[in-house]
């Protein structure tokens, strides 16, 4: 069997657009566009295309960008002003501070100040609570594209089996908590799981982040499964995912590449977010489900 390949590139693509619909009605009602800010703290080269990447796409949606780029000696307290500044800005709908932060920086002390309502990137415990708990909120970016690219293939999702490899805050537990909601039966497995084939042999959905390439294979894959491969791993190779793309593709039913699958995804999914933010700050009403 070959599996089908799932074009995340071009799924992000079509949701940028439909993103980049919504944007002109909402200048019209609330007077102003929809803001997202950017910080960065450092020169990790990664993290400055990414950064680069959300700016591009964030004008081209028509929405403001904002970055703010500080130098890698800046102290944890000049970036929690920062922070209290955005958050009090009228004009920032979404705020993310770009991940990893230099060694000296508390992560959490600076995502925990995050007005949770500008917490596009849904890393604030407010919104892992109200995901856990069925609350409105902010969903994490990479698992709310995940999501969506499985339930583009597979409709509904409920009773499917589905195991979550890897049990980060940024995806593991909030895909888990996502397919939950979705009525999937959920296992998380991670590196202390005795036995990690033996849960995969069922799974109709396997969601790898684990962050080791090429980690799952093919033979531990049930026949047909659809496999999302979240992993960004730089090797000598290149980008390559966390599962084994070669053997995985002749067992899997459908499986996302890496480059093109996840990644675009995540970038889309904070536009999104950005979007969804700027109406509910702005008290402008949009459609359920309209995005
Ligand atoms: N506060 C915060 N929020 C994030 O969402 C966040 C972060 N920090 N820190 C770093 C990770 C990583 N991340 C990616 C975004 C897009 C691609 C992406 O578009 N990847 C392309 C390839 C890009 C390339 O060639 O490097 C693809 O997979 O096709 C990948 C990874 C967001 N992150």
């Amino acid at each position: 069997m070959t599996a089908e390949i799932i074009d995340g590139k071009a799924f992000a693509a079509g949701l940028r657009a439909r993103v980049a619909e919504l944007v002109p009605a909402f200048r019209e009602k609330a007077g102003r566009a929809p803001g997202l800010a950017v910080v960065l703290v450092g020169e990790d080269p990664a993290s400055a295309v990414y950064v680069r990447s959300k700016g591009k796409q964030t004008r081209e949606a028509g929405m403001e960008g904002f970055e703010h780029k500080l130098g890698a000696d800046t102290t944890q307290a000049t970036l929690i002003a920062l922070v209290d500044k955005l958050n009090a800005d009228p004009e920032v709908d979404g705020i993310l501070v770009q991940l990893p932060l230099p060694g000296h920086i508390d992560e959490q002390a600076v995502l925990t100040r995050i007005d949770p309502d500008k917490d596009v990137d849904g890393f604030h415990p407010v919104n892992a609570g109200r995901l856990a708990t069925g609350l409105q909120g902010f969903v994490p970016c990479t698992p709310l594209g995940c999501l969506m690219l499985l339930e583009d293939r597979l409709g509904d999702l409920s009773g499917l089996d589905a195991v979550v490899i890897g049990r980060s805050n940024i995806v593991g537990k909030p895909m888990a908590a996502l397919l939950t909601r979705a009525s999937a039966t959920v296992t998380l497995v991670h590196s202390r799981t005795r036995n990690l084939p033996h849960y995969l042999k069922h799974a109709d959905i396997v969601v790898a982040a684990v962050g080791r390439a090429h980690f799952v294979k093919g033979e531990w894959l049930k026949p047909g499964a659809t496999v999302i491969d979240v992993g960004i791993n730089r090797t000598d190779e290149g980008l390559v995912g966390d599962v084994d793309f070669d053997s995985a593709a002749s067992v899997a039913g459908a499986i996302t590449p890496v480059p093109g699958g996840v990644g675009p995804m995540t970038i889309a999914c904070l536009l999104r977010n950005t979007l969804v933010a700027a109406h509910r700050n702005a008290g402008v009403p949009l459609a359920k489900g309209a995005i």
